[in-house]
């Protein structure tokens, strides 16, 4: 027979579980950022973001107003709009454009892919100058820089945390998700001892564990861009199946 201190050990673990579940939330940028993601799954991310209360919402620029009218009473969560995703070539004029819009349709954070090939070419002036662009037209919102590092050399995510550190972003990105290469703890080390406590970091693309989360905000990492179902299945993990058994499950 289990004794009433076995029970009561449980209950504490799970409460545990449940109060770091709360915190990470406040970490996590909840996302469905993919070409075939659909308005069902929009729907569903919001609800899960009411839920959980997770910091932001993004989807692609097309459904940010949406995201925007859904959430416009919940003040703690807020809608993430993204710039040039996921390719970065749109022009500077264009991204800071793009940054305007998305504040008018009410985004209260902004993720921006830089120019790729301006900045693997040794053109470090042009994303200087986009970065600002989308930071003057964001008007004082959080404003995050994609570099794509899974794709970069070491020298080249040192060289691109540098610039999105020295422009003024608020965060540098590791990636947008869209490419098979994965963010890993590797990568954060890498920017972490870079960006040394000048930008924040944010880990996105790939992540699926609430143990990635930890090691990675270990190394100093403070935002976690996590796609519908990985969202989903770390929040119930870290809340150890009691969500499982729950009927207001979200899925
Ligand atoms: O930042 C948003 C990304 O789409 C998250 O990547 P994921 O879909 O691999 O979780």
């Amino acid at each position: 027979m289990r004794s009433k201190f076995t029970a009561m050990g449980e209950a504490n673990r799970m409460e545990d579980r449940s109060i770091e579940a709360q915190r990470l939330a406040r970490h996590i940028d909840i996302s469905c950022v993919q070409a075939f993601h659909t308005r069902d799954e929009i729907g569903r991310m919001i609800e899960a973001a009411r839920k959980y209360r997770f910091v932001c919402v993004f989807t692609l620029p097309a459904f940010s107003s949406y995201v925007a009218e859904k959430l416009r009473d919940e003040p703690d969560i807020r809608t993430g709009g993204v710039i040039s995703f996921p390719g970065g070539g749109d022009t500077v004029a264009q991204k800071g454009r793009q940054a305007r819009e998305l504040l008018e349709m009410g985004c209260g954070e902004m993720d921006m892919v830089m120019n790729l090939t301006a900045f693997r070419s040794g053109e470090y002036a042009w994303v200087t100058e986009e970065i600002r662009a989308v930071i003057e037209n964001a008007s004082g919102i959080p404003v995050k820089v994609i570099i794509e590092a899974p794709r970069l050399t070491e020298q080249e995510i040192r060289r691109a945390v540098d610039l999105c550190a020295e422009a003024g972003a608020d965060y540098v990105k590791t990636s947008t998700g869209w490419y098979v290469e994965k963010t890993k703890l590797e990568h954060i080390k890498i920017m972490a001892s870079q960006a040394g406590g000048r930008i924040k970091l944010k880990a996105a693309g790939g992540i699926r564990t609430a143990g990635t989360i930890f090691a990675m905000e270990k190394e100093g990492c403070s935002r976690f861009g996590l796609g519908l179902d990985s969202a989903l299945s770390i929040m119930e993990e870290l809340n150890g199946g009691i969500l499982a058994n729950s009927t207001d499950k979200v899925r």
